[in-house]
């Protein structure tokens, strides 16, 4: 009979060894990092359970990996931040063109948090020794604080009770209640307000027991009244700059490639805070941003969690990307998620199913990026304040190419300092013979396209010695092929019953056509394109005006009885709704109606009401852009936008007639071309 050898003892051995050691090693870890008590317990809670647990099963890593996670969070580790508006400002003007009004209300924004955080700095001295408190205020009240006093802790305490106080700077040895229980309480009830440790019986142990048990920093006696001047500025600074999560969400809303993104990067590096984002778009589960429960097999934490372990601190600028773009199957409500992140009555104590334990967002500061606002739930829109990053101009296109994407792309082809260089038409011709967009994605890339094929080139005439080259308009082609967009408006010929008109979508604004026929049938009104219900009805409302006015537009009484009307919008694949095509379908209609063409370079945007009132629509600056990006002569917009109008830079303007009309029969002289009714 054949017995199956017991394994040898010393292994077993060793593999005990080997697993008290783990344990130990992050047991030490546990004890060193300073964790806040709840995350200690938790911490402590698992590393017994793990102490029972054979190491060979799936729950001991588990376990392992949740202490690991508990050790490397940054519950306290903030960066120290900078809040100097001269050096913010600078900072956004290096890196961003134009975008002024951007600019400013950033500065704004971020002026008004430090103000109202520098207005609030009361300071706690508690103090057994009389004179070293009379000292401590003296110095400190002179350097603009409004300071408190204290004989012991527990007088300290009942003045935490009544006043709102910043930081708190503490004798360690005191009668009635001492510093570390003063420290400890305060810790519990007041965990934001920062301790600054003073004592006369200064020795390492005391010092690094004081700092383990939270405080913000240790100082001997005789106190230096210039170090405690500068500890105390530092402290404050330091919660000052962690605290700008504090006040409502910023969210920066606009269509793409308008620098959003970049702006976010560039404010985290202007207040030197990390910079953490996370892009929301298609995100389907709610346990994606707040991970799964450890009961799962293969559990981890939500994005969140994982993205402050990796930067390692509490209080980094967190972009939370395209938060309209959360996917429409999420499963769970992510209006309360997102809420929950970024309301900051709530995010004191996020959970992440993984962490199971309470996590504080509060330091962080949120920016969200939206290219459609619209589309987020109430609640969430309500906390947040919205920036707008509208598109650019051609000139500012040309502007921002020359001083940042060209000499970016030169850089990253390894064409620097090689005298190429793009003379402005030849931009110009970039932008409008190969792009068709609000912002700068596809410029940065056929820019990025023509410095390849340059670097190619450079290449192959290695022998010869590299000439400058200014490429001209006329290069271009050779670089990116035949132009791609042409601007259609100005060089189409009127046409009978299709007129353009202008609409806002979420990549900024766009021309669409609206095209109609009639043919012999009973009346009925055809309406084809992916419209939705806003827009069916402002099309039935145009057909009936115009009815009820047939006569005047010479229009026989049975002519509607008889024939059947089509109103079709090209491109069916993309849904269409809202009010503003309203007077684009009128004027198609009486152009079909009366067989007099219409002007294919006047594009027009209103709402029309049935009795043929113009009404106001948004959106302005981006249709005016699209117009012109397509090379519109005219451009028809509501009287009752006029302020709007006049207040956008002439350079939206540029190369088009604005003209402000309010009623339906405003609209006809500058679309339908008179004379030319044909029967055709
Ligand atoms: N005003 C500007 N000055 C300089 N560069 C700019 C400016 N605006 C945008 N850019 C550049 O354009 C590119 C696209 O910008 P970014 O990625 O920030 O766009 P976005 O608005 O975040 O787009 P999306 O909505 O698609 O995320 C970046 O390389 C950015 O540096």
């Amino acid at each position: 009979m054949f017995f199956k050898k017991p394994p040898e003892p010393k292994e077993e051995i060793s593999e005990k060894v080997v697993e008290d050691s783990q344990l130990t090693k992050i047991r030490n870890r546990v004890e060193e990092a300073g964790l806040p008590p709840h995350a200690h317990d938790a911490a402590l809670k698992e590393l017994e359970k793990l102490e029972k647990t054979d190491a060979a099963v799936a729950e001991y890593s588990v376990g392992i990996n949740y202490v690991d996670l508990l050790v490397s969070l940054p519950w306290n580790i903030s960066s120290m931040g900078n809040l100097d508006p001269v050096r913010a400002r600078a900072i956004l003007e290096e890196r961003h063109c134009g975008l002024e009004q951007v600019k400013q209300r950033i500065l704004e924004f971020l002026a008004a948090k430090t103000l109202r955080q520098k207005a609030q700095q009361n300071i706690l001295i508690v103090d057994d020794e009389e004179i070293a408190r009379t000292n401590m205020e003296y110095v400190l009240t002179k350097d603009g604080y409004r300071c408190y006093s204290a004989a012991n802790g527990v007088a300290a305490l009942e003045l935490l009770d009544r006043e709102d106080i910043d930081l708190i700077v503490s004798d360690l040895k005191m009668e009635r209640m001492d510093g570390m229980e003063l420290l400890a309480s305060v810790h519990r009830n007041h965990p934001e307000i920062p301790v600054i440790m003073v004592t006369g019986f200064a020795s390492v142990n005391s010092a690094v027991e004081a700092m383990r048990s939270g405080a913000a920093y240790y100082l001997g006696k005789p106190v230096n009244l210039d170090e405690l001047k500068k500890t105390v500025r530092e402290v404050l600074d330091r919660t000052l700059t962690a605290d700008m999560g504090k006040s409502p969400i910023l969210c920066f809303t606009g269509p793409p490639g308008t620098g959003k993104t970049s702006v976010g990067r560039a404010i985290a590096e202007a207040l030197q805070l990390k910079f953490i984002r996370v892009s929301l778009a298609g995100l389907r589960d709610e346990a994606e941003l707040r991970g799964h429960r450890r009961t799962y097999v293969g559990a981890m934490p939500g994005r969140i969690i994982n993205e402050l372990k990796r930067s390692g601190v509490n209080n980094p600028v967190f972009m939370l990307d395209e938060i309209d773009k959360i996917g429409q199957d999420f499963r769970g409500d992510p209006a309360s998620v997102m809420l929950e992140v970024l309301d900051p009555e709530q995010n004191v104590k996020f959970m992440d199913h993984y962490l199971d334990i309470p996590f504080s967002l509060s330091r962080i500061m949120f920016i969200a990026t939206a290219n459609d606002v619209t589309k987020l739930p109430g609640p969430l829109l309500d906390r947040m304040e919205l920036i707008e990053f509208s598109g650019y101009t051609e000139k500012e296109k040309c502007r921002i190419a020359e001083k940042f994407i060209i000499p970016r792309q030169l850089k990253a082809n390894g064409l620097r300092n090689t005298g190429i260089e793009f003379s402005p038409e030849a931009v110009a011709r970039v932008i409008s013979g190969y792009t068709r967009e609000s912002g700068l994605r596809n410029l940065e890339r056929e820019i990025a396209n023509v410095c390849r094929k340059l670097a190619l080139s450079r290449l192959n005439q290695e022998d010869t010695p590299p000439q400058a080259t200014t490429l001209e308009a006329n290069d271009i082609p050779a670089f990116l092929g035949p132009r791609r967009f042409i601007r259609e408006g100005a060089q189409t010929t009127p046409r009978i019953g299709i007129t353009t008109g202008l609409v806002w979508s979420e990549s900024g604004g766009e021309i669409i056509n609206v095209e109609t026929v009639a043919m012999k049938g009973s009346g009925r009104l055809l309406l084809t394109g992916s419209l939705g219900d806003v827009l069916q009805e402002s099309a039935q409302a145009a057909l009936s005006l115009i009815r009820s006015q047939a006569g005047e537009y010479g229009i026989d009484d049975h002519y509607f009885a008889e024939t059947d009307i089509h109103i079709h919008f090209p491109a069916g694949g993309i849904a269409k709704d809202g009010p503003s095509a309203g007077i684009t379908i009128f004027a198609a209609l009486v152009s079909l109606l009366t067989k007099c063409p219409a002007r294919r370079d006047v594009a027009m945007t209103g709402e029309m009401t049935l009795s043929g009132r113009i009404l106001p629509i948004s959106g302005i600056r981006e249709k005016l852009l699209a117009a012109q990006r397509a090379g519109m002569q005219r451009v028809l917009l509501p009287l009752a936008n006029k302020e709007e109008v006049e207040s956008l830079p002439p350079d939206v303007r540029e190369g088009m007639t604005v003209t402000l009309v309010d009623a339906s029969d405003e609209i006809l002289p500058y679309v339908l071309v008179k004379g030319e009714s044909s029967d055709s």
